[in-house]
C-alpha cells in the first residue's frame, strides 16, 4: 500500500489528509517537525512527502534540501499559504515535485499525490529483465527470451550508460515504459530524478507549460510562476512518452532544448540552462509523419541518438507462453487464486490471437479470464469473446470455410487469387460507374478504392494477422494500422469496410471474393 509522510505542525491538516488519502488506500504517517520527518524518512522511506513551508524548527526550503540529500528521488509536495508561494517555487527549482496552496483543494491533493506516487514507482521499482521466469524476484518483471527481445535487452545494456538521447519505438502495450525505466535505472544518472510526461495527455498550452514552466500572467489561468519538468529535472532523466503527439510549437522548443540545453519559460525572457537526458517513446510512424510535415525531421534525428525497437507481441514466438505463465502466476498471487494451468484449447486460441494491444492486452485478458475461472484450469469458456476461435473464412461463394489459424492461411493461395480477380472486376465496375456520373475527383477516389480493396484482400489472406499483412505489403505495422484506421476497415470474423468509411462504395467483404459493387 503506498505511504505518504505529512510534515506539518497543524493537526487539522494531518486529520484532513489522513481522511482523504486513507479513503484512496494511501497510508499517511504524520510528523510535526522537520526533524521528525527527516528521522522518519531515514527509518522507513515513504513514497511521497507533503511538506509544510512554515515549520517550527527549520524552513521548508531548508527541509527540502535535507530531504533531497537523503533521497534525491523522493517526491516532495509543498503545502504553502498563498503568500509563501515564492518559497514553493524556489523549492521546485531545487527539485520539489509540486506545491499546493492552503486551504487545500482536496481534488488537487488527490491528483498530485497520485502523480507523486506514480513518479516514485517509475523511478524506484526495479525493472528486472528476465530470460527465464523468476516468480519470486521483486520489481517489475520484463520478460523476453526470443531473439528480438534479447536484442532489446542488449541494446539497453549497451546504451544505458551512454548519455545519449534514446528513442523507444514499438506498438502500444509492448513495454516502452519498461525500457525507459530500465535505461534510467542502468544509466549514469540513476541517482538523479526521473520524470515522465505523457505528451498526448495534455493540450499544447498545458504541455508547453508542463515541460518548460511559465511566468505569472503569461496566459489566462497562469496565476503564479510555474517551474517546468525540464528545469525540475536538472541532472536527471526525463521520459517523453507519446512524443509523436507534440504540436509543432512544442516540437521546436524541445529541439532547441536538445541542441542547446537551454530554454525560456512560457512568457519569460530569462534563459535557463538545464542538463537532462531525454528518453522518448512513440508508437507512431515518425518517418511517415516527417514526410507528411507533421513531425520535424531534425527533432527526430536529435531524439534518436539511439533507437530501441520493441517487437509486437505476435512476433515474439514462445515468449507468449512465458508471458501467459508469468501473468497467470502473478494474478493467482494477487487475486488469491490457484489456477494451475491453461487448457490446450484455450492455449490454442490464445496463441492464434493477434494481440493488437500487445502485452498490456494479454495482461488484462489473463486477469479477466482468471476472474471467470471456477476450477483449477483456465478453460476456453473463461476467455473473453474477442479471443474467439481463429477467424472463420468463407469460400469464394461466400460459404464459411473450415476455420484456420492465421499462419495457415498463407498456404492456400487459390481463394486469394479469386479475391484478387474479384477486386479487379470490381475496380472496372467502379470506374465504369464513375465515368457515367463523373465527380471531378476520380483519381483520388480510385486510389482510395484500390487501397481499401488491397488492404481487405491482404488482411483476409492473413486471417486478420497484421504483422503478416504488413510484411506482404512491405509497409510498417504502424503504417498499416494507420491505413486500416483511415480506411475504416474492421477486423472481425470477416474483414469489412465500415459503412461510414465506404461511402463511395458499398460495404465490402473482400474475403468472399464477391463482386459487391
Ligand atoms: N516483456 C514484458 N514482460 C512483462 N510485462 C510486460 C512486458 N512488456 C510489457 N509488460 C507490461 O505490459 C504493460 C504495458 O507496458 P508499457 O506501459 O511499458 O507499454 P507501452 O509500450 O509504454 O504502451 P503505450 O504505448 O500504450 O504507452 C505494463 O503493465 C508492463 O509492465
Amino acid at each position: 500500500m503506498p505511504r505518504v509522510l505529512a510534515i506539518d505542525d497543524d493537526r487539522t491538516v494531518h486529520h484532513l489528509v489522513s481522511k482523504v488519502l486513507g479513503d484512496r488506500g494511501v497510508t499517511v504517517t504524520s510528523a510535526f517537525t522537520a526533524q521528525d520527518g527527516l528521522d522518519e524518512i531515514e527509518r522507513d522511506p515513504p513514497d511521497a512527502v507533503l511538506l509544510d513551508v512554515m515549520l517550527p524548527d527549520i524552513s521548508g526550503l531548508e527541509a527540502v534540501k535535507l530531504i533531497r540529500e537523503r533521497d534525491p528521488r523522493l517526491p516532495v509536495i509543498f503545502v504553502t499559504a498563498a503568500e509563501s508561494s515564492d518559497t514553493a517555487i524556489e523549492a521546485m527549482k531545487h527539485g520539489a515535485f509540486d506545491y499546493l496552496q492552503k486551504p487545500i483543494d482536496l481534488a488537487r491533493l488527490e491528483e498530485l499525490v497520485d502523480q507523486a506516487i506514480e513518479s516514485r514507482r517509475l523511478a524506484n521499482v526495479k525493472v528486472a529483465m528476465h530470460t527465464l521466469l523468476k516468480p519470486d524476484e521483486s520489481g517489475d518483471a520484463f520478460i523476453g527470451r526470443c531473439a528480438p527481445m534479447q536484442e532489446v535487452f542488449k541494446s539497453i545494456g549497451r546504451v544505458a550508460p551512454q548519455d545519449v538521447p534514446v528513442l523507444v519505438r514499438g506498438e502500444s502495450g509492448t513495454g516502452k515504459e519498461l525500457v525507459a525505466r530500465a535505461l534510467f535505472q542502468h544509466g549514469a544518472r540513476s541517482g538523479g530524478p526521473f520524470l515522465a510526461v505523457n505528451c498526448a495527455a495534455l493540450s499544447e498550452t498545458l504541455l508547453e507549460s508542463e515541460l518548460f514552466g511559465h511566468e505569472k500572467g503569461s496566459f489566462t489561468g497562469a496565476h503564479e510562476r510555474r517551474i517546468g519538468k525540464f528545469e525540475q529535472c536538472h541532472g536527471g532523466t526525463i521520459f517523453l512518452d507519446e512524443v509523436g503527439d507534440m504540436s509543432p510549437l512544442v516540437q521546436s522548443k524541445v529541439l532547441r532544448l536538445l541542441q542547446e540545453q537551454r530554454f525560456e519559460r512560457v512568457g519569460g525572457n530569462q534563459t535557463i540552462e538545464t542538463d537532462v537526458r531525454v528518453i522518448s517513446a512513440t508508437n507512431r510512424d515518425l518517418e511517415e509523419m516527417c514526410e507528411e510535415g507533421e513531425f520535424r525531421l531534425d527533432l527526430m534525428y536529435r531524439l534518436n541518438g539511439y533507437t530501441v525497437y520493441l517487437p509486437a507481441l505476435s512476433e515474439r514466438g514462445d515468449d507468449r507462453i512465458l508471458l501467459l505463465q508469468h501473468f497467470l502466476a502473478r494474478f493467482n498471487r494477487e487475486l488469491g487464486m490457484e489456477v494451475q494451468g491453461i487448457a490446450p484449447d484455450a492455449l490454442e486460441r490464445l496463441l492464434a490471437y493477434d494481440w493488437p494491444g500487445n502485452v498490456r492486452e494479454m495482461q488484462s485478458v489473463v486477469k479477466q479470464s482468471l476472474l471467470h475461472c471456477s476450477g483449477p484450469v483456465l478453460l476456453a469458456s473463461a476467455l473473453p469473446t474477442d479471443i474467439g476461435p481463429p477467424i472463420a473464412r468463407r469460400s469464394s461463394q461466400g460459404a464459411p470455410r473450415q476455420t484456420a489459424a492465421p499462419h495457415e492461411s498463407s498456404q492456400s493461395p487459390e481463394p486469394n487469387r479469386a479475391s484478387q480477380n474479384g477486386a479487379a472486376d470490381g475496380f472496372d465496375h467502379f470506374v465504369t460507374g464513375r465515368l457515367s456520373d463523373p465527380s471531378g475527383d476520380l483519381y483520388a477516389e480510385a486510389l482510395t478504392h484500390m487501397e481499401r480493396r488491397l488492404l481487405t484482400a491482404v488482411l483476409t489472406h492473413t486471417g486478420g494477422n497484421q504483422s503478416e499483412a504488413s510484411r506482404i505489403l512491405g509497409i510498417t505495422r504502424g503504417s498499416l494500422r494507420n491505413k486500416i484506421r483511415g480506411n475504416g476497415i474492421q477486423i472481425g470474423q470477416t474483414i469489412d469496410v465500415a459503412p461510414s468509411a465506404g461511402a463511395t462504395e458499398p460495404v465490402a467483404t473482400a474475403e468472399s471474393g464477391d463482386d459487391d459493387e
